[in-house]
């Protein structure tokens, strides 16, 4: 491996962003604000499970951690991808670092592509999961008459269907200023994961643990109806109240026995996107000496503002009632090094694109409590986030 400094231009991002679209395997993430930038491509090794992963013998390992790993997915999705790059490219305060192997050279690399002529693109179908709302009422009954199961976070899909292929260079613009939130692609030969998540699952910078409980939605109206007066709703309603304790309470248990000195308010606070607004709790703790990242992500993996309480319940509901598995939506995408250090988000706002076909991706946290129609609009306003991206770019 050599390892060099250079300049962000213009014409590198561009080049690297064509490679995204070129090479079997990439991977891009940006944490919010840009705090962190990554590109990677080429494998060296890979993984289809972390359980596998040696993460001392990499300098870097990026990719991502399907929902349910029980679960075998369909020519749609995409299942757990990791791999060891060839090239990677880390970019803070404007300076890019490049690792890449000693045999490939750089600047020949990074010249290589191909431009592709533009050719309009429209949306062909959209293909939803007809009894989406009959299946939630079915699981509002049984979780009013189930003594044990509390909650279960149920997924939605919508399959797009486009004249053309689809390609992270005809997304780029649109995905990349959508700087409040994550932005995450992993390509594995002929499909892309994407995914504009607010979520965090886990950061672990020198010994210092960050994660976040998010769960608890109100979505923004069309009348542009006062930002402050939904947050006060969101905030005194007790069902999403409820469900955001949940996530709380299950993020700290699961952490303690591998953290010390807990920061977290027992309040939540907001946080908002574009679309939506979401109550937040940011959790904060230091690592306990000899615990590694992966040890961590495994524990928290999935969280009950994915999957739903208790866990395993949940999970053996949601094997049989949603229609679809999920594969890597609601799953854990991001990067670590071997110096123990890394970042990951849950994959959701998310899409597989395979070519012409857009498979998306939404899920709402169902209580007893919860109306049918209200989670209906919830999954819809989650399917927006993807869907203005896409008629942007098919609109142009
Ligand atoms: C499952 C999703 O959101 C989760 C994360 C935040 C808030 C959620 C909620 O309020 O239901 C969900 O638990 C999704 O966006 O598809």
């Amino acid at each position: 491996m050599k390892s060099f400094t250079t300049n962000a231009q213009f014409d590198t991002i561009n080049q690297l962003v064509q490679h995204l679209d070129q090479d079997e395997s990439s991977f891009f993430f940006a944490s919010p604000n840009n705090q962190v930038r990554i590109f990677a491509f080429g494998c060296q090794k890979s993984w289809s499970n972390w359980q596998d992963i040696d993460s001392s013998k990499y300098s870097l390992i990026v990719g991502g951690q399907d929902f349910d790993t029980a679960r075998s997915i369909t020519p749609h999705q995409m299942s757990s991808y990791w791999f060891a790059p060839k090239i990677s490219v880390t970019w803070k305060k404007n300076q890019l670092k490049v690792e890449i192997i000693d045999s490939i050279d750089w600047s020949s690399w990074l010249k290589s592509v191909h431009t592709n002529t533009e050719i309009d693109n429209q949306i062909l179908s959209v293909n939803d999961e007809f009894d989406w709302l009959e299946r939630v009422t079915q699981l509002i009954d049984t979780l009013k008459n189930d003594q044990e199961l509390k909650k279960v976070v149920f997924g939605r899909q919508r399959l797009i269907t486009l004249s053309e292929p689809m390609t992270i260079t005809k997304l780029w613009s649109q995905l990349i200023e959508q700087a409040q939130s994550y932005r995450i692609v992993l390509k594995q030969k002929h499909h892309y994961f994407v995914s504009l998540t607010p979520e965090r699952l886990l950061s672990v910078e020198n010994s210092q643990v960050q994660t976040a409980a998010l769960a608890g939605t109100a979505a923004r109206k069309d009348d542009y109806q006062d930002e402050s007066k939904i947050a006060n709703t969101l905030l005194k309603s007790n069902k999403d109240r409820q469900e955001h304790d949940y996530v709380t309470q299950n993020i700290v248990n699961k952490l303690a026995p591998f953290v010390k000195k807990f920061r977290y308010s027992t309040t939540p606070g907001i946080l908002f996107t574009p679309q939506l607004l979401h109550l937040y709790t940011p959790i904060q703790a230091t690592i306990l000496p000899g615990v590694n990242f992966l040890t961590l992500a495994r524990a928290l993996h999935p969280t009950p503002a994915l999957a739903g309480l208790p866990q395993q319940s949940a999970l053996a509901y949601l094997r049989v009632h949603e229609q679809e598995p999920r594969g890597l939506f609601g799953g854990a995408l991001g990067y670590f090094t071997n110096e123990n250090q890394g970042e990951l988000a849950v994959g959701i706002r998310s899409m597989v694109i395979s070519g012409r076909q857009i498979q998306l991706f939404a899920g709402a946290g169902i209580l007893s409590q919860s109306q049918t129609q209200s989670e209906w609009q919830e999954t819809q306003a989650k399917f927006s986030t993807m869907e203005s991206i896409i008629q942007e770019v098919i609109s142009k």
